[in-house]
This record gives structure tokens, sequence and C-alpha cells, in this order.
């Protein structure tokens, strides 16, 4: 891993264009009752990393994994390249292929090796072959330090070492953006770092990132943008330095002092 200097990537800064991500007034209820989302509207340009943070219970996790259609939504709209997630006509498999997810358990197949974690929906969605698999996934195990591990099924590696599979998992798939829901929650402290870096050196290579976290050390050193979220709404949506400068809400106020005092 190389080591990551401090400022933000700046890839994004250079885009210009459409965005990778766009979402419009997005609205979900999980019961008529129960408003998760209210009317949530953001873009992520190409090599942009947007940290999305807020209270436990705010609908982070519920927003970004209606960018992939993992949720349904029932108002507004959301364009992956400009492709309609919330159409009926849209193609699911292919979409998610092109937006890699890590989630906070990792999610690995537990009776599937390493390697074959990380060729099977290369095979099964993008079709390609034995060999060209098993190139790009020893490729992507080496790229995040996991090159001994391939034999090995998910039970066999520490957490640390399991969420940077799940990484190289996403990455086969050559993803156009990467969304991440809280990838380091559920790690013992020593392996938070290890993940981080992976991260990191990922932002710093211009990779369009969402990334769900309380980890506002990696906040400040790579994103571009911070929400903050509450109430199902977003009430941030501004560069990072400003996040951390100035946060306008009350609410953001007393979640950044809460945070950073642990
Ligand atoms: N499938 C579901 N059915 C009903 N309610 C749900 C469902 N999933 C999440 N919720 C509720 O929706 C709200 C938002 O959940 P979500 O996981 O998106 O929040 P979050 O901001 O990511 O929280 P955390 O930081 O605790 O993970 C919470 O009150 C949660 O209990």
């Amino acid at each position: 891993m190389t080591t990551a200097t401090t400022t933000p990537n700046s890839a994004a800064k250079q885009s210009s264009g459409a965005p990778v991500i766009q979402m419009i007034g997005v609205s979900k209820w999980y019961t008529p009752e129960f408003q998760v989302l209210d009317a949530c509207s953001t873009s992520v340009q190409k090599g942009e990393v947007v940290v999305v943070c807020g209270p436990s219970g705010s609908g982070k996790s519920t927003l970004i994994k209606c960018v992939n259609a993992l949720e349904p939504f029932q108002q507004g709209d959301i364009f992956v390249e400009g492709v309609k997630v919330n159409d009926r006509t849209t193609n699911l498999p292919k979409l998610r292929s092109r937006i890699g997810m890590v989630f906070q358990n990792f999610e690995l197949f537990p009776h599937l090796t390493i390697m074959e974690n990380l060729t099977l929906a290369q095979r099964k969605v993008l079709k390609r072959g034995k060999d060209e698999a098993d190139a790009k996934a020893r490729k992507l195990l080496q790229r995040v330090g996991l090159s001994d591990q391939a034999p090995k099924y998910p039970g066999q590696l520490s957490g640390g070492q399991q969420q940077r599979v799940a990484i190289a998992r996403a990455l086969a798939m050559d993803p156009v953006a990467m969304l991440f829901d809280e990838p380091t929650s559920a790690l013992d402290p020593e392996m938070v770092s290890e993940v981080l870096d992976v991260m990191v050196e990922l932002a710093r290579e211009g990779m369009t990132m969402m990334v769900v976290t309380h980890e506002m050390g990696f906040a400040r050193k790579v994103a571009n943008r911070v929400i903050f979220m509450d109430k199902g709404a977003i009430v941030e949506d501004v560069p990072t330095e400003e996040f951390f400068g100035s946060p306008r809400s009350e609410r953001a106020q007393l979640f950044l002092s809460k945070i950073l005092s642990h």
C-alpha cells in the first residue's frame, strides 16, 4: 500500500459533464406511516468522494442502497451514468455490476474460496472466461495485500482481511462507482486502518465513491464533499472543508462534537 498524502483527490475537480450518480427528490416509505427518506437530492461527479454521515437511523444506508436498487423508493429519480435506476425496464444485474457495493458485514459467500468469491460474478455477469477472471482476481488480491489467501475460505480470514476481499470482489467488476456502507464499523479497532488504507488509495486513484461512515479522519483526508443526513433528509451537502469549518445546522454540529470526542 502506498502512504496517502493529506489532500483530497483532485480528479473530481477536473471532471465535467454528467454526474455518475444523480438523485432527484428521492422519498421512501418503509410503511405508509414511516417515511425513511425525504426528498433527497444530490449528485456525484466522476472521481468525487462523498462521505455520508449523520445520527443512527437517519437513513444513510437506505439512501445508498437506493442507488443500486437494493431498496425501492416511491418518489423521485436516480440516474447512474444517465440510466434511470427506478425504471421497470432497467437491467438490474447489469446496473449492480457497474456499481460496487461494500457492506458492513462483508457479505462474502462463506462456502466459496476467496478466489471463487472474486471470480463468480465476473464469470456469470460479465461472461469472462476462467483465465481472464482468475487473472483479474489475482491482480486485485495483490493490490489489497492478500495474494496468499486465494485458496482459503472467508471464515479463515480476519474481519479486516475479509473486508479487503469484499473490496477486491467489487473492483473485479470494473465498477464506475463504489458504495460503502459503514465498511469499518464491524471491525476490531486494530483492523480499521488496513481497510481505510485501501479505501484511501482507491480515492487517490480517482474512483467515484459514496461512503457511509463515522470515520471523520477518512472524510477529512479524502472526501471532496460531506453529506449530513438527519431524519431522512439531506440537511448538509457541502465541500469537506466547509463541513469541518462551520457546519451550518445545529444537529450537524452536535453530531460532529459527539463523533470527534470518541
Ligand atoms: N427494512 C426495513 N423496514 C423497516 N424499517 C427499516 C428497514 N430498514 C431500516 N429501517 C429503519 O429505517 C431507519 C433508517 O435506517 P438506515 O439503516 O437507513 O439508517 P442509518 O442512518 O444507516 O442508521 P445506522 O447508522 O444506525 O446504520 C431506521 O429507523 C431503521 O430502523
